[in-house]
Order: C-alpha cells, then sequence, then structure tokens
C-alpha cells in the first residue's frame, strides 16, 4: 500500500498532477474480489469494511476522472459569509451514466455484494492538503434514522478518514490509498461522523467517488 506521488498541485483540465507513479500507467483498470474486505465494528451498531487496492490500474482510472470529468467548483453560505468549499465536486445521479466504465462495474459489485442497490456517486477531488470536508455524517436522507451503506473508492495521494463517535470520543484514523475501497455501514452515518482533515503535508492530489443507494447523501 505505499504509494509514491508528485507533491505538486494540480490544475484541474490542464494537468491531472500524478506524476512518478511507480505503477504502469497504461494498465486498464480492474476490481478485485469484494469478499476479501476485512470488516472492523465499531460502536453504536457502526462498522466500516476496508479493501486496500480493490482497483489495479488506478493510475488509469485516475488520469481519467482528473482530466476528464466536469469538475465544479462550489461557494456555499456559512452564517452570513460564503465560502469556497475546499474541494472540487461532481455529482452523477442514477440516470447519468458514470465517467468511467469500472465505476460502473464497481456500483455492480457493491450492489450484490451488500444486497442493496447503490444508485448515484458523488465524486470529490482534493487538490492537495488545503482541500478537505469537514466532520459530518452523511444525514441527508435516510442515513438520519436507518442504517445505510456508504463506499468510497479512492484514487491518487492516500489521505486519512476520521471517523468519530457523535456522543463524544477518540477519533479513528484509516489511511485510505491508491485503489483502496472503505466502505461504511450500520448505523454509521447517524451514530459517527467523519472527515478527511486537512494537512500541511505536502500531499498529491485525491479523487474519492463515492457510492451511495437511493436516498442516501
Ligand atoms: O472523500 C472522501 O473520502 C469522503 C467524502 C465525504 O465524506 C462526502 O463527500 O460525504
Ligand atoms: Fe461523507
Amino acid at each position: 500500500m505505499e504509494h509514491v506521488f508528485d507533491a505538486s498541485c494540480t490544475v484541474p483540465g490542464m494537468s491531472s498532477g500524478l506524476q512518478g507513479s511507480l505503477w504502469d500507467s497504461s494498465a486498464e483498470p480492474e476490481l478485485g474480489d469484494l469478499t476479501r474486505a476485512r470488516r472492523v465494528d465499531l460502536a453504536h451498531g457502526a462498522w466500516v469494511d476496508l479493501l486496500p487496492d480493490y482497483l489495479s490500474g488506478a493510475d488509469t482510472l485516475y488520469e481519467h476522472l482528473a482530466t476528464g470529468v466536469p469538475w465544479v467548483a462550489e461557494r456555499r453560505q456559512m452564517y452570513d459569509a460564503v465560502v469556497d468549499v475546499p474541494r472540487l465536486l461532481s455529482f452523477y445521479n442514477a440516470d447519468k451514466p458514470l465517467p468511467h466504465p469500472v465505476l460502473t462495474r464497481a456500483r455492480t459489485a457493491l450492489s450484490d455484494h451488500y444486497g442493496e442497490a447503490f444508485t448515484t456517486a458523488g465524486l470529490c477531488f482534493y487538490r492537495d492538503g488545503r482541500d478537505s470536508v469537514a466532520w459530518h455524517g452523511d444525514t441527508i436522507g435516510r442515513g438520519a434514522h436507518s442504517d445505510t451503506f456508504v463506499a468510497i473508492l479512492s484514487v491518487g495521494a492516500p489521505r486519512p478518514l476520521l471517523l468519530r463517535p457523535r456522543e463524544g470520543g477518540e477519533s479513528l484514523r484509516f489511511p485510505v490509498g491508491h485503489g483502496d475501497l472503505l466502505v461504511m455501514g450500520g448505523s454509521c452515518q447517524r451514530t459517527w461522523e467523519h472527515a478527511i482533515p486537512k494537512t500541511a503535508r505536502p500531499v498529491g492530489p485525491r479523487i474519492s467517488i463515492q457510492f451511495r443507494p437511493h436516498d442516501v447523501r
């Protein structure tokens, strides 16, 4: 799971920013075996499944998404200020074809494995260590009151995904690297929060793909 990336920031649409990978960057992306995922049970009925290197040929997918997806820089109202969302976004609802066939195959494989249809895909582009997502649960829709799944496939620079119980307690740190899969399940969205913290360390760009079932956001 050691991957080497160039630490330079990317200008999306001009250069993908992924350089110096040790891997064959022309390899076609392929999926591994979901039954090899390792489950970590968390308190309060939450769990995460971890599957490092679920995707091989991750360089190819990274390049394809970095340069080919219509990335959007959003701004959001925060109290009385309008602030930049610290990452680029691209959302694929159930009707919109996913930007690479391996993502369509991943969505089908996840649906078969977990026994629930994953429908949407949210893509996030973290350009460098200043990009982040603050503590939150994916509680828009039924994640607020029911058990749900959120499956995250990660390509590019490794970043830690942090999880902490809502009622207080220590946070757990799950490094997610190039081609890794992390699935949050059970009560995770309503009893825990997750975040991708900012870092002052020089880190290269990362793209995450979050697959969610209907009415989970
Ligand atoms: O990028 C990630 O791995 C997490 C993103 C996330 O939590 C979200 O978009 O809801
Ligand atoms: Fe989230």
